[in-house]
């Protein structure tokens, strides 16, 4: 039987935004050998569908041997990152971020697994907090150029209402934890979400100006529905991860009541079931579609509520 390599997979399934260096990239993961990582800043006290992606993307990458570093950013959420928002941030207290970071914690340990060589938590407050000023200008300063950052992509939403000297400094700390992790752990590749793409490719930058060594970056495509609205949103907000924000069931309604053009999107980007059962679901129509989404919000809600959860929203 062909058993199709995992990079190849994730093109299948439409998961692969942005890379910097395709060969290096499907080669590394390919072989199993990838330490990388994906950072999450703790914006809020449950992780949302946006998270809910890239963590299906590391267990994806976990079982084809690969090694995660979950990056909790607890000196990050200190700042918040400005990358594709029109809104400015406010400012989080320590108690918050400290509040956050375990709700965080406790909803990835029950979907990742954890262990040495399996995969690893890193917080990171542990060094970002404790930089120096002077010391972090003279030793990463002068490998940013001012010019270049103004340009990136992920400030153009940024242009009018403007971007304070706090959120302009976001890009150089994500920076410094892509160059930390290459020093201690020995991890070249980041990943993320597609507005995190100018962010990332700072850190290759800096890795490469400080060390002289490559390191990549890939992107993971924003979860669209045909209207071309960012999915994972209700009226009342996000779909939330933890069952006493979002309920099951109502986790598992949002899924079986999405548009019949974004059903088989979903089921290839977000599911888990094999590629060849989905492709077989392609040619669907009308009553097949509506039991596509039920496919969709039974898979789904089993994977963050577990089973019984599912076959009670399932009725
Ligand atoms: N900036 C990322 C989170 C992140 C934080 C620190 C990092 O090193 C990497 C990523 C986001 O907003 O989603």
């Amino acid at each position: 039987m062909f058993i199709m390599k995992i990079y190849d997979e994730l093109v299948a399934r439409g998961l692969i935004a942005q890379v910097t260096n395709e060969k290096e990239i499907k080669e590394i993961i390919n072989s199993g050998n990838a330490t990388f990582y994906i950072g999450f800043d703790p914006t809020a006290d449950s992780l949302h569908v946006g998270h809910f992606m890239a963590l299906c993307l590391m267990k994806r990458l976990q079982m084809a041997g690969n090694k995660p570093v979950v990056l909790l950013g607890g000196g990050t959420g200190y700042i918040g990152d400005p990358s594709g928002r029109t809104d400015l941030r406010s400012m989080m207290s320590p108690e918050i971020i400290q509040q956050n970071c375990n709700c965080f914690k406790q909803q990835m340990e029950r979907f990742i697994e954890f262990g040495e060589d399996k995969a690893i938590m890193v917080n990171n407050a542990d060094w970002l907090l404790e930089l120096d000023y002077i010391e972090l200008l003279r030793d990463v300063g002068h490998c940013f150029s001012v010019n270049n950052m103004l340009r990136a992509e992920c400030y153009k939403q940024r242009k009018e209402k403007g971007l304070s000297f706090l959120e302009f400094n976001y890009m150089i700390m994500q920076s410094y934890d892509f160059y930390h992790l290459y020093r201690n752990y020995g991890c070249n590749m980041q990943f993320g979400g597609d507005d995190q793409w100018s962010n990332m490719l700072a850190g290759t930058e800096l890795i490469r100006r400080k060390l002289g060594e490559d390191a990549y970056a890939m992107t993971i495509t924003l979860l669209m529905n045909s209207a071309g609205n960012k999915m994972g949103k209700t009226a009342k907000g996000a779909v939330w991860l933890d069952p006493n924000k979002t309920s099951p069931l109502e986790f598992f309604q949002y899924w079986r009541n999405i548009g019949d053009a974004d059903v088989l999107k979903c089921i290839r980007m977000l599911t888990f079931l094999p590629l060849e059962q989905i492709d077989a679901m392609d040619e669907w129509k009308g009553r097949q579609l509506n039991e596509a989404k039920k496919i969709l919000a039974y898979e789904l809600t089993k994977l963050v509520h577990g089973e019984e959860e599912a076959r009670k929203a399932a009725l």
